[in-house]
């Protein structure tokens, strides 16, 4: 996930809209924005599958994918509701219920980033700096600083936190030359 140059990875967010800023990005075309969040160095992308609140859609990874964009593509779905956990805990036969969906877990205090990674988690998030990030990068797991994340001085901040990545939506998805978003934020 190390970006080039020793800076984080850029996991590039195809995000048409959000419940608390409304339509972002008015000329929504997904492959297009994919194909220039690649160009300008993205490490991965996140696609908002969400239809409700994001205006996204399953279609859009299909689409992305089948328009040749080679950069591993998050699905972005949101579980909002307890009964989808568990309706897709049945569907897989498990009874665990949500607890076989986690793949990422969120951390917003010193405590918390030690012990909400559950077992098989990949990344973390955390954005202020301790020695607890060091105890997260031992167990292999690659923290993710995220939202609201808009200059080259933002980047600095999550990395000097320990975040070896970054997941950035709106700051470069409202731009009209996203290419060139995404390299000046990389910069
Ligand atoms: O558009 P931003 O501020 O760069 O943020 C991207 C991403 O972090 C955001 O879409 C997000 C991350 N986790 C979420 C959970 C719910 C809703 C939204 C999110």
């Amino acid at each position: 996930m190390w970006g080039r140059r020793g800076r984080p990875g850029l996991i590039a967010e195809v995000k048409k809209a959000s419940p608390s800023k409304g339509v972002i990005q008015p000329d929504f075309d997904p492959v297009r924005i994919a194909q220039a969040y690649e160009r300008g160095g993205a490490a991965c992308l996140s696609v908002l599958t969400d239809e409700k609140f994001f205006q996204g859609s399953f279609q859009n990874l299909t689409l992305i994918r089948a328009a040749g964009v080679r950069c591993p593509l998050l699905c972005k779905e949101f579980i909002v509701e307890a009964y989808q956990g568990s309706k897709q805990g049945s569907k897989q036969g498990s009874k665990q219920g949500s607890k076989a969906l986690p793949t990422r877990a969120w951390a917003h205090t010193r405590g918390g980033l030690t012990a909400a990674p559950p077992p098989g988690a990949s990344i973390g998030k955390h954005t202020s700096s301790d020695d607890a990030h060091s105890k997260v990068k031992a167990r292999g797991i690659v923290m993710v600083g995220e939202s609201g994340i808009f200059t080259p001085e933002d980047v600095a901040f999550v990395k000097q936190a320990g975040c070896g990545a970054i997941l950035v939506g709106e700051s470069i998805v409202k731009q009209g030359d996203i290419e060139a978003g995404v390299k000046a934020l990389l910069a």
